[in-house]
């Protein structure tokens, strides 16, 4: 980089991981026997979670964290959407903690939602108790009191000694090693929590980051770096791995109809994949809703389906979310505002109803599918009047081929007099 001696510019800092970004599409996946210094009990651990070897995003961030890179430096991942970040950062983490024998909070990872939170716990979960770390969650829309009792151990007082308000604070103990938390919550209880402290935390992830800081949610990142970086142990590290997430792929096909047509069109495309889970976006709540009401008038179709959205209450729509995932509900219907970074095993399709505004919308929905490796498909359908447009989004990713898809008349004509029926309902 050259040196200006005659101008004064505002400097803008090229960050270590900017100077030397590691390219994970040159590595390999990494089976388990070979992966230098793995912890037995997560070598274990990853076994019974059916895991024996590692993604190349994981291989990468375990050599720039436990391997020669020895969390030097911050990380920022980028890669595609089901290649298995969670586990990326999950890994190091807890092979670095492992050894830790006083408990508090080090490591802190913070999601946009609930859901989100909930699944990269369940992650933690199936590896931290290996080596004697415990997880907390602490998100919305929970009973705040539970979640103080689960984060917070409270001391015992010995028979006859006093309690003393004044020593209140200093007695109280983290209860968790790592916290997988959500902005709003998490600021609750820096706000509000008895014991609740950054002070020890040496690890902390921004999961979605691009769109966790696009919302600023009471500031919560600076109030975080600011309370983990007054700690008494300046020289503690801490790692800041982002997960934006850009880039594309594989097969994906649409299928050309009439507006008022695309209810019936979708209806003969999911009998079609019958057996098959699919979750098929649409372009807002109202018409996620409406599509849902409509789909089950087609008692013909006989498929779970069921909405998930923003406007339900989370334990309903935790209850449709984890009814999908034991395949009791074959087809969620949603839009995109919930549904990213989601990680349901075996989802075959994902169908675009509405088609996606932008490439990055396309490619998040897509991601649902075809994850770690397994084949997925991706539908789109398409007015006449938008495949100009549509092509034009498709360009701009690395593979812009889109095969159109036939739907079989017959099929189309059988569903088409409960259709029309059914269209006479007033939804
Ligand atoms: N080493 C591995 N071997 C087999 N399966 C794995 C491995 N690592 C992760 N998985 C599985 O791959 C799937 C995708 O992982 P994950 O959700 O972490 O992807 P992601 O990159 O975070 O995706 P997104 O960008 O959509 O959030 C999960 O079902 C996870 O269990």
């Amino acid at each position: 980089m050259g040196e200006t001696t005659t101008q004064v510019r505002k400097s803008v800092p090229v960050l270590p991981w900017m100077r030397s970004p590691v390219d994970i599409s040159l590595l390999e996946e990494c089976p388990l026997s070979l992966l230098p210094v793995l912890d037995p009990r997560l070598d274990n651990a990853l076994k019974n979670m059916g895991i024996c070897s590692l993604f190349p995003v994981q291989v990468a961030v375990w050599q720039e964290t436990i391997g020669p890179g020895a969390f030097e430096r911050d990380l920022c991942i980028n890669s595609p959407t089901g290649s298995g970040k969670t586990l990326a950062y999950a890994l190091p983490i807890v092979q670095m903690l492992a050894n830790c024998s006083v408990k508090c909070l080090r490591a802190l990872v913070v999601l946009p939602t609930r859901d989100l939170a909930m699944q990269v716990k369940e992650v933690f979960d199936a590896i931290a108790p290996a080596v004697g770390l415990s997880v907390g969650l602490a998100v919305g829309q929970s009973s705040i009191g539970d979640e103080i009792s689960a984060l917070i151990k409270r001391p015992r007082l010995e028979a006859g000694s006093c309690y003393d308000p004044e020593d209140h604070g200093k007695t109280l103990q983290s209860a968790v090693d790592i916290l997988v938390a959500t902005p709003g919550r998490l600021m609750d209880h820096i706000n509000t929590t008895n014991g609740f402290t950054l002070e020890h935390l040496h690890y902390l992830v921004v999961d979605e980051t691009d769109r966790l800081l696009r919302e600023a949610y009471q500031s919560w990142l600076p109030t975080v770096l600011k309370l983990a970086q007054s700690s008494n142990d300046a020289s503690a590290p801490y790692v800041e791995p982002f997960s934006p997430l850009i880039c594309v792929w594989y097969l994906s096909s649409s299928q050309i109809c009439e507006s008022q047509d695309k209810p019936l069109y979708l209806a003969a495309l999911l009998q079609q994949l019958r057996g098959e889970k699919c979750i098929v976006f649409t372009s807002s709540v109202e018409s996620t809703h409406r599509l849902c009401s409509l789909l089950n008038f087609f008692g013909e179709l006989q498929i779970k389906i069921k909405e998930y959205s923003g406007r339900q209450r989370q334990v309903v729509r935790s209850k449709a979310l984890e009814a999908f995932r034991r395949g009791d509900v074959e087809v969620l219907l949603s839009s995109d505002a919930i549904t990213r970074g989601m990680d349901v095993k075996g989802m075959k399709n994902v169908i675009n109803y509405d088609v996606p505004p932008y490439i990055k919308t396309y490619i998040h929905r897509a991601g649902r599918t075809a994850r770690a490796g397994q084949a997925g498909r991706c539908f789109t359908l398409l007015r006449k009047d938008e495949m100009r447009r549509f092509n034009k989004l498709l360009q701009k990713t690395d593979s812009n081929s889109c095969a159109a898809y036939t739907l079989p008349s017959d099929l189309i004509e059988s569903l088409e007099p409960v259709y029309m029926s059914g269209n006479s309902f007033a939804i």
